[in-house]
């Protein structure tokens, strides 16, 4: 079968093909209104404007207002069935054989506007945002750089994906400023603590589930149905102050160390598009417990990479290379985990998987890792080297799966960190 292809001319190396169509809201002017749109190529498609042209005339959406709103959350209620024909009848539209918008100069004019000239919003409004910890390499690390190399990993990890909860107002879409936070870390020899700006400040390269339809309270989610309440996936980098995080921590978890910021990329890829680069998940032993033992459990061959960018210099040091495939727990697992104790997620709710590292020292997720904290410092290139990250530098994470002849991509998730607001 000839590979799909769109009127609309696409790089090869673009993320954006007519086979991925990832959903996000964008604003073509400071003073519009956001509206959902999908990528395409170097173009975002405004299906606001699809929507009031009568082009979405399936039976689910055809007199649904979802496309009007200025979050997705509507969209993403109505479920699995919806969010394939809207990616059914996108495919169709955008396709080159297809007439209808491809000959329809006013149209084209009124709904494809260059990526370069719109503001990429937050696509969805977060309620609730959840951080696992499913790579096992990064447990294994940081049980070791935290706790000893005892016993690195807990007993409780190779049962439950474990998490704890995130903070949803500090989720920053990509491109947003990370302001270095300032709190207690551990006192250096005696007491007090220390207390200023975070001294270890570090990025976790992450992704993140997005669900799309909710359970209700008290009805946990089967594992073996849990694919269909998400939506798709984001790239997520969940900016972490070692130093406070360190001292905080016991017993009770994350906090300050963690809740300052939070970045996602603008572009939520859906499951349906990564179908093709579905792989098996890693064996589990010792087994699941019956409530997350899957029929099929499925992981995603998605390439993942991080590059810094310090303050004057023109290229960027990529610091590592992973892939989301080396999880552990797999998305589903951790979304029937989430809900069996009858706790009900929302629309838009954010689950993160943790940060993903890989098994070789250039495949870890994070800082923390990588320079072992801060012992052995990462060269970024001849003259520079990074123990955590300094003011001015310019995080950004990637991510992408390689089909045949196209890429399915995530875009970029970026931030850069400006000096702490006083001391
Ligand atoms: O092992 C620990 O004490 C915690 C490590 C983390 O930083 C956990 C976290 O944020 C979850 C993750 O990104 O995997
Ligand atoms: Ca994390
Ligand atoms: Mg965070």
């Amino acid at each position: 079968m000839a590979a799909l292809k769109s009127f609309i001319e696409v790089r090869p190396d673009s993320h954006f093909p007519i086979q991925n169509l990832p959903f996000g809201v964008f604003k073509h002017r400071p003073s519009s209104l956001p509206r959902p749109a999908v990528a395409i190529g170097d173009y975002v498609l405004d299906l606001s404007e699809i929507a009031l042209a009568g082009l979405f005339d399936g039976p689910l959406l055809s007199s649904s207002d979802c496309f009007l709103q200025p979050n997705l959350n509507k969209f993403l209620s109505l479920g699995r069935p919806a969010w394939k024909e809207a990616r059914a009848t996108l495919q169709k539209l955008l396709s080159s054989t297809e007439p209808k918008l491809r000959d329809d100069a006013s149209l084209r004019e009124k709904s494809l506007l260059p990526m370069s000239e719109v503001e990429m919003l937050l696509p969805i409004v977060i309620g609730d945002y959840s951080d696992f910890f499913s790579s096992m390499h990064h447990a294994k690390n940081c049980g070791t750089i935290f706790r000893g190399p005892e016993n690195p990993i807990n007993l409780n990890w190779f049962h439950l994906p474990i998490a704890y909860h995130g903070r949803a107002s500090s989720i920053v879409i990509s491109g947003t400023d990370v302001i270095r936070p300032r709190g207690q870390g551990p006192p250096t020899g005696s007491p007090p603590p220390y207390f200023g700006p975070s001294r270890k400040l570090d990025f976790e390269l992450e992704m993140a589930a997005v669900v799309g339809t909710g359970n209700e309270l008290g009805k946990p989610v089967d594992v073996n149905e849990a694919g269909d309440h998400i939506f798709g996936l984001v790239l997520m980098n969940d900016w972490s102050a070692r130093d406070i995080q360190a001292w905080e921590y016991v017993p009770l978890g994350p906090f300050l160390g963690k809740s300052f910021i939070t970045t996602l990329s603008p572009w939520i890829v859906t499951l349906d598009a990564l179908e093709p680069f579905t792989c098996d998940a890693p064996k589990q032993d010792p087994p699941p417990l019956p409530y997350l033992a899957e029929k099929s459990s499925k992981n995603y061959n998605i390439s993942l990479e991080v590059q810094i960018k310090p303050a004057g210099v023109e290229e960027s040091a990529v610091v590592t290379r992973t892939n989301f495939n080396h999880l552990y727990w797999t998305i589903t697992q951790q979304l029937a985990h989430h809900t069996i104790n009858g706790c009900n997620l929302r629309p838009g709710d954010l689950l993160g998987t943790g940060t993903i590292s890989g098994p070789d020292p250039d495949s870890y997720g994070c800082l923390l890792e990588l320079t072992w904290n801060g012992q052995k410092p990462l060269p970024l290139n001849s003259n520079t080297t990074r123990k955590f990250l300094e003011d001015g530098d310019e995080v950004t994470i990637t991510g992408c799966c390689k089909g045949d002849g196209y890429t399915v991509g995530f875009g970029t998730c970026t931030g850069k960190i400006l000096p702490s607001n006083s001391s």
